[in-house]
C-alpha cells in the first residue's frame, strides 16, 4: 500500500491519496473524522485550531460505506483559507505585490533556512507552508484508513502522553506531590488523572513564560500475529519501517521500543525475552522488554514504540536569527503558535503507526478484496497453531 499526501498550511486543502487498499473494507467519512477530532482536541493548542474544524470528504475509491479497490483520495480544507486567499493564490501576481509579503527570516528550529538554501527561494513562505505540521491532519486521516483494515482482524492501536517537560504520568499510588518528582520509566499503563492536571498546569506555566515544551509519547499496537515485517532485507525490518515513520513526524527527535534506550545499561539476562509454550497460547514471551520486535518481525507481543518530541520551535520569547535578504540579525515576531502540542502528536504517532503496520499486514496477507485477505490470514493462523 503507498500514500502520499499534498497541501499547504495556508492553501485550500491537504489531499492524500492511498493505492492499495484492498475492497470491501467498511469505511465512512464519520469513521475518520472521529479521528481527525481527537488529534484536534489535545491541550496547549494555539489559536489556529479554533479557526479549524477538520473533516474529511472521500473524494475517491469508496461507495456505499465500503473501499472498492480504486485509490482512495482524501480530503482536508483549510478554514483559515479563506484568511490567505491573496498571499497563498496560485496565480501570478506582479513583483511588488510579491515583495510586501515576502518572508525572509527563517525561524530558528524551522525547515525554513535549509529549505530556502536548497530549492532556491527568497521567500520562504514557499517552504514553511509545507514543511508545517498542518500536513499531520491528512496523514491522520490516512491512518484511521488504515485502523480500518487492521479492526477487521482484531488489531487496535492506543497512545498515551507519558511526559510533558518535567512531568512524568505515573499510577495513582503515589501522593500528589511526589507524582512531579518521578521520572521513571514504565510499560504501558493508563495515566494517572492526576498527572494529567500537572501536565496542563505545567504547559500554563511554559506557556505564560514565553516558552514551550515538549515531551514522550507511547503508542501500543495489540492483536499482531507473529512474523509482520522481515529480517531478510533492511527495508522490510517492521520496528526499522515504524521508526521512520514516526521519526517523520514533525518535531519528533527519538523512537524505542519496548525498553528501547534503556538495553545500553542493562545486562543481556534484563534485557531478553524468554520463550514459553503452551498448548492453549502456542508460542508466546514470558516478557515484553523487546517491545514486540525481534529480528525486524512482530513477536505476537504486543509493539510497544515511544517518542521523543521536541519543544514547539516557535517562541513567544523568540530566539535570534539573521534575515536571508538583509544578513541583519533579528528576533522573531510571533503572531501565534502552539506550546505544547504532545497530546495532539500522539494521536498522529498512532496513526503513522496503524499506517505501517496495515502496509506491513497487506504485504504478508495481501488480496485485493477483504475476503482474500482473510482466507490467507486464516491459512497462517492456522500454520502458526499446527507449528
Ligand atoms: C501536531 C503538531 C503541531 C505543531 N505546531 C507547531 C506550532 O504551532 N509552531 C511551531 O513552531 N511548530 C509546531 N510544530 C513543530 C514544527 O512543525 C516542526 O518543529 C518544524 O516543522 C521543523 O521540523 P523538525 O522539528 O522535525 O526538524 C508542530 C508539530 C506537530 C507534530
Ligand atoms: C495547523 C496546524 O498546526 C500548525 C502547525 C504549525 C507548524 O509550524 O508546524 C504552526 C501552527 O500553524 P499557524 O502558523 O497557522 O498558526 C499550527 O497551528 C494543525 O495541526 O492542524
Amino acid at each position: 500500500m503507498r500514500m502520499l499526501t499534498a497541501g499547504e498550511s495556508h492553501g485550500p486543502q491537504l489531499t492524500a491519496i492511498i493505492e492499495g487498499m484492498p475492497s470491501n473494507v467498511l469505511l465512512t467519512a464519520e469513521d475518520i473524522d472521529a479521528e481527525l477530532i481527537r488529534r484536534q482536541s489535545g491541550y496547549g493548542r494555539g489559536r489556529r485550531m479554533q479557526i479549524e474544524t477538520d473533516r474529511v470528504r472521500l473524494a475517491a475509491g469508496v461507495r456505499h460505506g465500503r473501499t472498492t479497490g480504486a485509490p482512495i483520495a482524501l480530503v482536508v480544507e483549510n478554514k483559515d483559507w479563506t484568511h490567505w486567499q491573496g498571499v497563498m493564490g496560485a496565480e501570478p501576481v506582479n513583483a511588488e505585490e510579491a515583495a510586501k509579503r515576502t518572508v525572509t527570516r527563517p525561524r530558528p528550529g524551522h525547515a525554513d533556512l535549509n529549505g530556502g538554501l536548497k530549492y532556491n527561494q527568497s521567500d520562504l513562505r514557499n517552504i514553511l507552508e509545507r514543511s508545517s505540521a498542518r500536513e499531520t491532519a491528512i496523514r491522520v486521516a490516512c491512518g484511521a484508513v488504515a485502523k480500518r483494515l487492521l479492526a477487521h482482524f482484531g488489531i487496535r492501536l492506543a497512545s498515551q502522553v507519558l511526559r510533558i517537560g518535567e512531568i512524568t504520568a505515573v499510577r495513582s499510588e503515589l501522593p500528589a506531590e511526589q507524582l512531579m518528582q518521578v521520572t521513571e520509566r514504565s510499560p504501558l499503563r493508563v495515566a494517572d488523572p492526576n498527572s494529567e492536571e500537572y501536565m496542563m498546569r505545567h504547559i500554563d506555566e511554559i506557556k505564560a513564560s514565553g516558552d514551550s515544551v515538549g515531551g514522550l509519547i507511547e503508542v501500543a499496537v495489540d492483536g499482531c500475529p507473529a512474523g509482520l515485517g522481515s529480517h531478510v532485507q533492511w527495508d522490510r525490518k517492521l520496528d526499522a519501517r515504524i521508526a521512520h515513520a514516526v521519526m517523520s513526524i514533525q518535531a519528533f527527535k527519538g523512537v524505542e521500543f519496548g525498553i528501547g534506550f534503556e538495553a545500553a545499561s542493562r545486562r543481556g539476562s534484563q534485557v531478553h525475552d524468554e520463550i514459553v509454550y503452551s498448548a492453549d497460547n502456542g508460542f508466546r514471551r514470558a516478557s515484553n522488554r523487546a517491545g514486540g520486535f525481534e529480528g525486524g518481525m512482530t513477536t505476537g507481543e504486543p509493539i510497544v514504540a515511544r517518542a521523543v518530541m521536541k519543544p514547539i520551535p516557535t517562541l513567544y520569547k523568540p530566539l535570534h536569527s539573521v534575515d536571508i535578504a538583509t544578513k541583519e540579525r533579528f528576533t522573531a515576531q510571533i503572531e501565534r503558535s502552539d506550546s505544547c502540542a504532545v497530546p495532539a502528536a500522539a494521536v498522529v504517532m498512532e496513526s503513522v503507526v496503524a499506517w505501517e503496520v496495515a502496509c506491513a499486514f497487506l504485504d504478508k496477507f495481501g488480496g485485493d478484496s477483504l475476503e482474500e485477505i482473510s482466507r490467507n490470514y486464516a491459512g497462517y493462523t492456522e500454520q502458526i497453531r499446527r507449528y
